[in-house]
């Protein structure tokens, strides 16, 4: 796989209304993040999250499902079984320079190994923060994802990445592991 096939981005895979939905049924309910390991240290990782099952948002878990297949068949032929883990949606606020350092979302647990495919979704509007700049480092170059609300990136789990701080307002997102066999 080259570096340049190593995510791919898909425009207005949730709308307006959705993402809205989304920041106003769950922002209120956010806690500190943890780590991918389920520590917590707030020198890499500054922000609240929560999380929802298929059940809370049956609709855009069948949204994500579609897009992760459709990606899956054209871009990345990964063995991919299931949702082990619920969608996470994190608030980065500038208030307390909310980000997440350069990390992989491949971990040592028994959930965190299995993790193949990492999308996130852009629920605010760019407009409404400074920074918090997602960035992904596929092959020894940075690439910034693109901010516009809605859209999702997607690449493998192993692909190191980060949440660069936030400066001002707020950043919401919404991140969806899918999982299966570990690589190896
Ligand atoms: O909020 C984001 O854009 C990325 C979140 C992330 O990398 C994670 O939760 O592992
Ligand atoms: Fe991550």
């Amino acid at each position: 796989m080259f570096p340049e096939q190593m995510y791919t981005i898909i425009p207005g895979a949730l709308d307006e209304a959705t993402c809205d939905r989304l920041i106003n049924s769950f922002g209120d309910e956010l806690d500190d993040g943890g780590l991918v390991q389920g520590q917590s240290a707030s020198h890499i990782r500054r922000s609240k999250i929560t999380w929802f099952n298929e059940s809370q948002e049956p609709v855009v878990t069948r949204c994500i499902t579609d897009m992760v297949a459709e990606a899956n068949r054209n871009v990345f032929d990964f063995s991919l079984s299931e949702f082990a883990e619920d969608a996470q949606i994190a608030c980065y606020s500038g208030d307390q320079r909310g980000h997440y350092d350069w990390h992989s979302d491949v971990g040592a647990s028994d959930i965190a190994r299995r993790r193949k495919l990492t999308l996130v979704i852009q629920l605010s509007e760019p407009d409404q923060y400074e920074g918090g700049l997602l960035q992904l480092n596929p092959g020894g170059h940075i690439i910034d994802a693109p901010m516009e609300r809605g859209t999702a990136i997607l690449f493998p789990s192993f692909v190191l990445h980060r949440v660069a701080p936030t400066t001002a307002g707020l950043r919401y997102s919404l991140t969806q592991w899918v999982h299966g066999t570990p690589f190896r």
